[in-house]
């Protein structure tokens, strides 16, 4: 969108360096329906302001005119005023009323725009730039930073919009009656007005710090809230709520700091106003008298002034207002902003990219280096032919590198030297559409979303009837395993799948995945105990999934590894062994170890 350098694959660009114009200019070609009918907004704000400006005229022809005319009282001057007066309330009244509905439907249409396209691209993010922002946080910036910049442009656009045209609209007919006491006016508001840039910098540096806390506390609320068991098992709740409470804390002191700025600007504001108040009713009694080239000003265009002085006085106040709310916006939205000008580092080449054939696939790793930003390599020169149609189990001790190989296979990340093939295609060069379709990565530990077995099983195919979904639960032998189930297909698994056992859990994605019928199957195995009935079910049900297809295993089990064609074992990120499984125990070495430390698992 911009060329601006972000930290591209490790932060969430803040968006704090978006100068105000900038983000404002970035926002409204983010949501073009900001501008939709600005004109008429603007016209119709125009109008109500031209409105209220004709009561104190009205008041003055009435006073000077039909109350103190050269004919006594004309009753017929002082009704037509009355009439002009109400015609023009009634105008203003109706202009505010549309453009208020104008800017509402404007305002939340452009929003909308604005929350879509900052959570489709969250899914575009590479996946190490979404680990470095907590997940409250990140969804702080979709909700409650585009709601701040909601309530300013539906409530700070109409009153900014009217104060800036009823300024203008006042000064105009101030100049009018008496220019020298439309400097008086003028005078009393210059210090507020010269330190307008000064207030604006510091409100903006205050807000950009409180939308930050704002995401820090919600961070900090919802992180327990996902952990609720966590906390509660090892009795943590006391330092979980400390922590609350400290980004609370932190929150209430950005917050106040921001509030006590707001309140100096809006305390100048009102003793600027009252000064003005002062200032015009002494000078215009004075001017009466003829002084300062004024020939004389009639007692109807004193009380004009002191009408049009109000008119002036309550937008300039409610302007500084209106500023905070804008610094407040603008802060939140550059946050919203800054998601969008983070760069998605994984180049999708669309429908024009290689498009996978669906036979197995084989997989081919050439030289493949990977380092986690600013951290040491974690996988060396992997240098591996995986055939279509095989069975690999990869296996090594913990923080070996195996789950960082799975994920460069599934191009959740790209290799920082080196090349993956599949089916002799680069994994770089083939569309996103087609390589999730024919490649597909089961986790250890699939998330379930809160609906129903149905809706869950359909991830791996959205078009997937409930008669497709039971028929490829029955192809995986798990027909007794539904019938068993009180609503069948129709069972709610509750959220994140608390519902279901953990190897229920396994057999959900075993299902997913097969009804995604995918031609590579990555598959990180879960460690975690089930029930040795429910353990066959799933050994049953991976069995008939991986036939028939490449498959590649994260093995912790050693009946994984015996049941495959192939092993390959890593060390420190170092494919160091590779073959059948007997002859790897046979030939001793790390394989040999694992092998040792199962073998002794399992007599225990
Ligand atoms: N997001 C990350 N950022 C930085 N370093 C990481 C990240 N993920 C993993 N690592 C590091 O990379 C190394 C390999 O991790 P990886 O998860 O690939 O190992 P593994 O063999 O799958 O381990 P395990 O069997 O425990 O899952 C480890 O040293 C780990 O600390």
């Amino acid at each position: 969108m911009s060329d601006r350098v972000a930290t591209a694959g490790t932060a969430l660009d803040s968006g704090e360096e978006i100068s105000a114009w900038e983000t404002i200019r970035l926002g409204a070609a983010i949501s073009p329906e900001l501008k939709e009918g600005f004109g008429g907004t603007v016209a119709l704000a125009l109008l109500g302001t031209a409105g209220r400006v004709v009561v104190p005229i009205a008041v003055q022809q009435t006073l000077d005119k039909g109350v103190n005319g050269p004919h006594g009282i004309d009753m017929g001057f002082v009704g037509m005023m009355a009439v002009v007066a109400t015609i023009a309330m009634v105008v203003t009244g109706f202009s505010s009323y549309l453009m208020t509905a104008r800017l509402f439907t404007t305002a939340e249409k452009g929003l909308a725009t604005l929350r879509i396209k900052a959570f489709r691209h969250v899914h575009d993010l590479p996946l190490l730039t979404q680990n470095t922002e907590r997940r409250g946080a990140l969804v702080s910036r979709v909700t409650s930073d585009v709601d701040q910049v909601s309530q300013f442009l539906v409530f700070g656009g109409v009153i900014g919009i009217v104060s800036i045209g009823q300024v203008l609209v006042a000064t105009v007919i101030m100049l009018f009656y008496s220019w020298q006491l439309t400097i008086v006016v003028w005078v009393c508001f210059a210090p507020l007005f010269l330190s307008l840039q000064y207030f604006q910098r510091r409100l903006s540096d205050s807000y950009a710090v409180v939308r930050r806390m704002v995401g820090q506390m919600l961070a900090a609320v919802s992180e327990p809230v996902v952990g609720a068991v966590v906390v509660r098992t090892h009795a943590i709740e006391g330092r979980t709520q400390a922590r609350i409470n400290e980004s609370i804390s932190e929150y209430q002191a950005a917050s106040t700091r921001a509030q006590g700025l707001t309140a100096f600007s809006f305390s100048l504001g009102g003793v600027s106003a009252g000064l003005a108040n002062a200032g015009v009713l002494i000078f215009g009694i004075w001017l009466g008298q003829g002084h300062l080239w004024a020939s004389g000003v009639t007692s109807g265009e004193v009380l004009a002034f002191a009408f049009l002085v109000t008119l002036f006085v309550s937008p300039v106040q409610m302007g500084t207002q209106v500023l905070t709310d804008a610094q407040n916006a603008i802060a939140g939205w550059r946050r919203v902003i800054g998601i969008l000008e983070t760069p998605a580092d994984l180049d999708d080449p669309g429908p024009a990219g290689v498009q996978l054939p669906h036979v197995p696939l084989s997989v081919t790793f050439s030289h493949v280096d990977f380092a986690y930003p600013g951290g040491p390599p974690v996988l060396r020169d992997v240098d591996e032919e995986i055939l279509a149609g095989t069975r690999v189990a990869v296996v090594g001790e913990t923080g070996s590198g195996k789950t960082t190989f799975a994920k460069i296979l599934t191009r959740l990340m790209d290799p920082t030297s080196g090349t993956v093939l599949l089916a002799g295609h680069d994994l770089r060069e083939v569309d996103f559409a087609s390589l999730r379709r024919r490649v597909v990565l089961v986790p250890q530990e699939g998330f379930l979303f809160d609906s129903t077995l149905y809706a869950n099983a359909a991830y791996g195919d959205l078009d997937a009837t409930p008669d497709d979904v039971q028929r490829a639960i029955v192809e995986l032998g798990l027909g007794d395993w539904l019938a068993g189930l009180p609503l069948g297909l129709q069972t709610r698994v509750g959220q994140r799948g608390e519902s279901m056992s953990a190897g229920e859990r396994q057999l959900v994605a075993l299902i997913r995945a097969h009804l995604a019928d995918p031609d590579l199957l990555v598959l990180d195995e879960a460690t975690s105990a089930v029930d040795p009935a429910l353990e066959m079910r799933i050994a049953r049900a991976l069995e008939l999934l991986m036939s028939g297809r490449t498959s590649v295993t994260i093995a912790h089990r050693l009946s994984t590894a015996e049941n495959a064609d192939e092993v390959i074992v890593f060390d420190k990120g170092v494919v160091v062994q590779r073959g059948r499984h007997p002859d790897l125990v046979a030939e001793g070495g790390v394989y040999g170890r694992l092998h040792s430390s199962w073998v002794a698992q399992q007599s225990t």
